[in-house]
């Protein structure tokens, strides 16, 4: 997990997750989410910090005005636009979680699993739109991939809060429980069945494989099918939170009724 432990403003130690942006900052405010302290840049406006700063007075939280240096800082040279926010560290939750949720909205459950994802960015984007498609939960492995982050969280413009997220040991053998509940698991990868004549009802599990090596061949060989997108040009693969995204709208198509 990735939690910060630097120094506030008043020099006391903090075990604290910095998020910045001003939509981020925003979404947790709206949340129940626990919220250490508000750092605001001096002289800063606009419509979303007087939103932010009426919240912020509204849920009585702690603010600071700060020269711009102070938050580049604090960001760690990230685009911060003015506003950051130290929140309570991100807890991961658990597969039952996530059966709870589909259950909770009587749909069959519809999983991510990525197979050591390592760029903040393409887990903060798949965060995103799974929040979109009415993903149930996104599993990731412990090691060799990216966790909750403020970058993952910044990146998911606030789905962070709302997507159940599972740290496991072994994903080979959370396909295996899985498989168990009765969940069809699909690898994703270049060579596989056409997306268009793949059969995605039911409860199912998407694996998405890491930005350079794919899905690993023995993920794959426990999966029940492999699924591709077609790729009608020059080059060999999508960015890996590209291929999830087309793939989680593939599976939504059936699933989010037509307004
Ligand atoms: C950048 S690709 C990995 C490419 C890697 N060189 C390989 O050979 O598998 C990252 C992930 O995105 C997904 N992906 C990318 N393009 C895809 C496609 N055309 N069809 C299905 N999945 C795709 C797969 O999950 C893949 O493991």
């Amino acid at each position: 997990m990735a939690v910060d432990k630097r120094e506030n403003f008043n020099g006391k130690q903090e075990d604290s997750e910095i998020l910045y942006g001003r939509h981020t900052v925003l979404t947790i405010l709206q949340s129940n989410k626990e919220v250490n302290k508000l750092f605001l840049q001096k002289g800063i406006a606009g419509k979303q910090i007087t939103d932010i700063l009426k919240l912020v007075k509204q849920r009585g939280i702690v603010y600071q005005e700060v020269p711009k240096n102070k938050l580049d800082e604090l960001s760690q040279g990230e685009n911060h636009q003015g506003v950051i926010i130290t929140v309570a560290p991100y807890h991961y939750q658990s597969i039952e979680d996530s059966f709870a949720l589909a259950s909770q909205r009587q749909e069959d459950p519809f999983l991510l699993i990525l197979d050591e994802i390592v760029d903040p960015h393409n887990l903060g984007s798949i965060l995103r739109t799974a929040d979109a498609t009415g993903v149930h939960g996104i599993i990731i492995p412990k090691r060799r991939s990216v966790g909750l982050t403020g970058v993952v969280a910044k990146i998911s413009t606030g789905a962070i809060e709302h997507i159940p997220v599972i740290r496991v040991t072994n994903l080979a053998q959370t396909i295996d429980q899985l498989k168990s509940r009765g969940l069809w698991i699909f690898a994703t990868d270049m060579e596989g069945e056409d997306m268009r004549q793949w059969n995605s009802q039911g409860p199912i599990a998407l694996v998405i494989g890491n930005e350079g090596k794919g899905v690993s061949p023995l993920l794959k060989q426990k999966c029940d099918g492999i699924v591709t997108i077609p790729m009608h040009g020059h080059v060999q693969s999508l960015n890996a939170s590209v291929a999830a995204s087309v793939l989680m709208y593939e599976v939504a198509r059936d699933r989010i009724p037509i307004r």
